[in-house]
């Protein structure tokens, strides 16, 4: 632990009878008590629409490790410990801030101490939370996370971000991504800017198309209110997907620190052109998503969108950036692939007959790939075109997998428990500034006026395929490459290495 991380810490965490609290927050803060990463003096506060009470906060935490954070039973002394940190304030407005004045004086006991809240609440309690806070001077000298979406259209990003810069300088905030923090996102420019191998050829010369893809077999009824108010495009491509395509397409930082990242991810967001609805874009909606309760009669809410994104800088210009995602799809996966240009014909002659045709056509057998997994703990995938075995010279594709949870020590960290560690030691490398965000709501502002004006179609799709087919289109000369990958190869792949995986799972 480092010096910054001894200082006794409160974390307020608003929203603390929430879906996400339950699921992500409270297990990644366990996580972090459990394994050492919290000061003695770590003190918990939920607060709530309503004031729960202590008791039942508690019971609640119990449930939430229960079932998302890997905990057998209450009676483990780690868990026992950890509930003794617990406490709930209910609810903070800008008239009443209850209890939790109190409370924080009370766990800080007149020391200097590191006051984080976390705010995992709907997006329109974002400004009179922050709001409450600056009315009760709760605000000097503390850190403040905003959790996803950080706004909802560049009008109310620009409303919100007013809001908090009345409060906060920009260093006390903290916006998630948490695609950002998971592993292999953060091996993307570790893979550039420390291995010149892939550093001297992530650009136009070589790299004809890159994909970033997150298909989810998962269903939306669940939270489907939320959901249809939503949509696959407000959910993943202005957020997930344009910060992984920030993380993909950035120049070679200043410095490889918060600031120097964060430029760096300014510029390059700052190069992407708005998204054209009308030859970029391609919605679609599941079949049967209308029947769920809970969904509006007639709803246009886009459960898939992929689209296809271009950056006007001399690295990438004319290299498309190919993004997709959707719900109740074939198989799951979060796969980001760099298909390589190749012109094997020269010295290897065209495709012989029978042989699947060469790149780009089909962008399979002697189309050579750097493929990223970046669900779990993730995974870096390079095929390439190899001599099959044998007597007579045929090519075929091999692929080398390196699972990074081979590398030692092996132990992957969450994102939820990556962001928030970074929060207490005051690490805003994997966190978008408001700069950043507001370049994401200027190339995705199109993609919202189209659905709007209701100006580009929604597909309908089976549920359990692979979404509507208008969006082949997008990736053409070549094909998607996450179910061209080896659990899906062609007869004459061969596969060198390669550490046994199944389909992406998120
Ligand atoms: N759930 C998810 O998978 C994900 C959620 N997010 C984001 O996290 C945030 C929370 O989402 P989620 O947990 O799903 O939502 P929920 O509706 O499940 O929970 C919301 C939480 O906020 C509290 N709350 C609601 N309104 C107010 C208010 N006006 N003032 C103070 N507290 C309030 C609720 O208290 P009470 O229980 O008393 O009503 C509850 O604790 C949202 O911004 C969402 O976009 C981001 C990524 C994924
Ligand atoms: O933020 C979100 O992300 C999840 C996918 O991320 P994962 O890392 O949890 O797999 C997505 O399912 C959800 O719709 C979205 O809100």
């Amino acid at each position: 632990m480092t010096d910054a991380t001894q200082a006794p810490l409160v974390l307020v965490l608003h929203g603390a009878t929430g879906d996400l609290a339950r699921r992500m927050v409270l297990p990644a803060i366990y996580t972090l008590s459990s394994s050492g990463f919290l000061p003695e003096q770590f003190s918990l506060v939920g607060t709530g629409a309503e004031d729960v009470g202590a008791e039942a906060f508690r019971e609640r935490v119990v449930d939430s490790l229960t079932e998302f954070g890997g905990v057998s039973s209450a009676e483990d002394p780690a868990v026992v410990a950890f509930l003794e940190r617990l406490s709930f304030a209910g609810p903070v407005t800008v008239e009443d801030a209850g209890t939790l004045p109190a409370r924080i004086a009370e766990v800080a006991d007149g020391q200097p101490a590191t006051v984080i809240h976390y705010l995992a609440v709907p997006p329109v309690a974002f400004e009179p939370i922050t709001q409450a806070l600056d009315a009760h001077g709760l605000a000097d000298g503390i850190r403040v996370v905003y959790e996803k979406p950080y706004g909802t259209s560049p009008e109310s990003f620009e409303a919100l971000d007013r809001v908090v810069h009345d409060v906060f300088d920009e260093e006390q905030v903290y916006r998630i991504d948490h695609f950002l923090a998971k592993e292999a996102t953060q091996n993307l420019y570790v893979l550039r800017f420390a291995n010149e191998l892939f550093g001297g050829m992530w650009n136009r010369n070589h790299v004809a198309q890159v994909q970033i893809d997150v298909p989810e077999v998962l269903d939306v009824a669940q939270r489907a209110t939320f959901y249809d108010a939503t949509g696959a495009a407000l959910d993943m491509l202005v957020t997930h997907l344009f910060q992984v395509a920030a993380e993909i397409g950035m120049e070679p930082p200043y410095a490889i620190d918060a600031a120097g990242l964060a430029k760096s991810r300014e510029r390059v967001l700052g190069d992407f052109r708005p998204i054209d609805p009308s030859e970029d874009l391609v919605f679609g909606q599941f079949e049967g998503y209308q029947d769920i309760d809970a969904v509006a009669d007639g709803s246009r809410t886009d459960t898939y969108v992929a689209a296809r994104l271009w950056i006007d800088n001399d690295r990438w210009s004319g290299v498309p950036f190919i993004l997709r995602t959707g719900k109740r799809l074939a198989a799951s996966g979060q796969r980001v692939t760099l298909v390589l240009r190749s012109d094997h014909e020269l010295q290897f002659g065209a495709a012989a007959p029978g042989e699947p045709e060469v790149c780009p056509e089909n962008a399979h057998l002697r189309c050579n790939t750097i493929s990223l997994s970046l669900a779990g703990s993730g995974s870096i995938s390079l095929r390439t075109t190899v001599k099959r075995p044998g007597h007579d010279l045929v090519l075929a594709n091999g692929t080398a997998e390196l699972d990074l949870a081979s590398v030692d020590p092996g132990r992957s960290v969450p994102p939820y428990a990556a962001l928030l560690y970074d929060v207490i030691r005051g690490d805003r490398s994997l966190f978008p500034t408001a700069e950043n965000l507001r370049q994401a709501w200027r190339a995705f502002a199109p993609v919202q006026e189209a659905q709007a004006a209701e100006s580009v179609p929604v597909h309908s799709y089976a549920p359990g395929t692979w979404g509507p087919v208008e969006a082949d289109a997008l990736v053409h000369p070549y094909a998607w490459q996450i179910d061209t990958h080896p659990e899906n190869a062609g007869p004459d792949d061969i596969t060198v290495g390669l550490t046994e995986h199944g389909a992406d799972h998120g």
